[in-house]
């Protein structure tokens, strides 16, 4: 039986209040039954939720790392300092990055690469642009971004996979869990052809709009371990109803 987690990707949204209001209600909820639960919060509120969590099953993530170990790199956050403050999980490539930010498949890599070396399970996103599906890309693209990660580690190391395509996220535009599916077992025999044992464990995420209505539909499908979440993980009770499904 494959471990079910869902991530929550708050991006840059909240305050210091909201965080902490966030993590009040979550806490009143029942824990989830056999589901992970892991929540991405903005660097600067990462000391504070670690503490607050302690002692729960709720663990806690970043959104993004840099790639180098330390150095003249203003601005960056290194995977040993996530490590340092009580991290366990990392969001690397997520498509808001490599559209905005420039992040290539083979930085994304390094930066798989990094959390795993500090010890944190890197969360490896990909996914395709509308015009790519429509080009039919779809697997390129796909196998494109998980062959960069594949070439510098071994699926061992890979916390989770998230399918997450471009067309979906932040759109109310899910994918059918049929659709959704079907890049999930393509992403599993990649894997397998590298470690068929981790292929069979490696939990494969799907994001992109996930509400609590949607999730139970997404989640019956055989290749599909959980849910990244943006919007809906906003609000605990929805992130939480998310879980239930
Ligand atoms: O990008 C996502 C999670 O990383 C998905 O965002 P939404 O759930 O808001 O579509």
């Amino acid at each position: 039986m494959r471990e079910r987690i869902i991530i929550a990707n708050w991006k840059m949204n909240g305050t210091l209040e909201s965080a902490r209001a966030w993590i009040e209600a979550y806490r009143t909820l029942p824990a989830a039954a056999n589901c992970r639960a892991v929540l991405c919060a903005p660097f600067v509120y990462l000391p504070e939720i670690v503490e607050r969590l302690r002692g729960t099953p709720l663990e806690v993530g970043a959104q993004d790392v840099n790639e180098n170990p330390s150095g003249a790199y203003t601005g960056e956050i290194s995977a040993g300092m996530l490590a340092d403050i009580g991290v366990s999980w990392c969001i690397v490539g997520h498509s808001e990055r490599r559209r905005y930010y420039g992040d290539t498949d083979n930085r994304v890599a390094m930066k798989a690469l990094a959390a795993a070396k500090a010890g944190i399970r890197p969360i490896v996103c990909v996914g395709e642009t509308l015009e790519e599906r429509e080009r039919g890309e779809t697997q390129t693209v796909i196998l494109r971004q998980l062959n960069a990660v594949l070439a510098v580690m071994m699926p061992a190391s890979i916390g989770a996979v998230a399918y997450e395509p471009v067309w979906a996220i932040g759109t109310g535009h899910v994918a059918d869990p049929e659709t959704a599916q079907a890049v999930h077992a393509s992403i599993r025999r990649r894997i397998e052809l590298v470690d068929q044992a981790r292929a069979m464990t490696l939990p494969i995420l799907y994001g992109g709009s996930v509400t609590p209505d949607n999730a139970a539909g997404l989640f019956a499908m055989p290749d599909i371990d959980g849910a990244l979440v943006g919007g809906a993980s906003l609000k605990a009770t929805s992130f939480f109803a998310i879980g239930q499904a």
